[in-house]
């Protein structure tokens, strides 16, 4: 899952007013830690964050196979990686909706979601660093990118579970996804839709 604060770009500003950007950062990295926070609930124990990416934040769930699904069959830990991946995503919308309200801003979170196998490891000597990869997470990513503020954009296969879990998904329809032409798209509602 990606989730990205699109607007933060319109915010952030090096003058001398906000220290040369560093206010603005100090304030970004207010929001991150609050989101950091959230997985130290026991239900969010199955996420991992994997980075920020500039204002994105990036996790994903289930890269623990048989540590963490019990006695679950593969279809109820399917069903539980992007349902728990959801919830996370609405609590980051009502954290930052907290924020907004203490900060007097208007940010807005545009969320990216797929799943699928991925490979995860560390790569490299220097400065090593825990990452996902795959066409997977690239779709994900691509989830956000092409997605709107304030809405969580997901792929067909990823909200047929969801829908089958009980959440509302709307269709889309085509979508043009970069690198991989049209694909059908849906968003799953959350009370957050259309609030300025
Ligand atoms: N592990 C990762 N961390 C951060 N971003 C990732 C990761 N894996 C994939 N992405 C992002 O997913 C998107 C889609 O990846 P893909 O490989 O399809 O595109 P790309 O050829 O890198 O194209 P572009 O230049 O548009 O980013 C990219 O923007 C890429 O940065």
């Amino acid at each position: 899952m990606f989730a990205s604060i699109p607007n933060y770009k319109e915010f952030y500003d090096e003058t001398d007013v906000n220290k040369q950007g560093l206010e603005c950062l100090r304030l970004l990295n207010e929001i991150i830690c609050d989101f950091d926070k959230l997985l130290l609930k026991p239900k969010f124990s199955g996420i991992e964050k994997i980075k920020t990416i500039a204002s994105t934040y990036m996790c994903a769930s289930g890269l623990r196979p048989g540590k963490e699904d019990g006695a679950m069959d593969e279809k109820r830990t399917e069903e539980h990686n992007v349902t728990i991946l959801v919830e996370f995503a609405i609590a980051l919308m009502s954290i930052l909706d907290s924020i907004n309200r203490e900060s007097f801003q208007r940010f807005r979170l545009r969320i990216g979601l797929n799943h699928g196998p991925v490979i995860a490891g560390v790569i490299g000597a220097q400065k090593p660093q825990y990452d996902i990869w795959s066409n997977t997470v690239n779709v994900a990513s691509r989830m956000d990118s092409c997605g709107v503020m304030g809405r969580l954009q997901t792929t067909e296969h990823t909200a047929k579970i969801l829908m089958a879990a009980g959440y509302e998904c709307e269709c889309r329809g085509m979508t043009y996804v970069k690198g991989k032409g049209n694909l059908v798209t849906y968003f799953v509602k959350t009370q957050f839709d259309g609030k300025l």
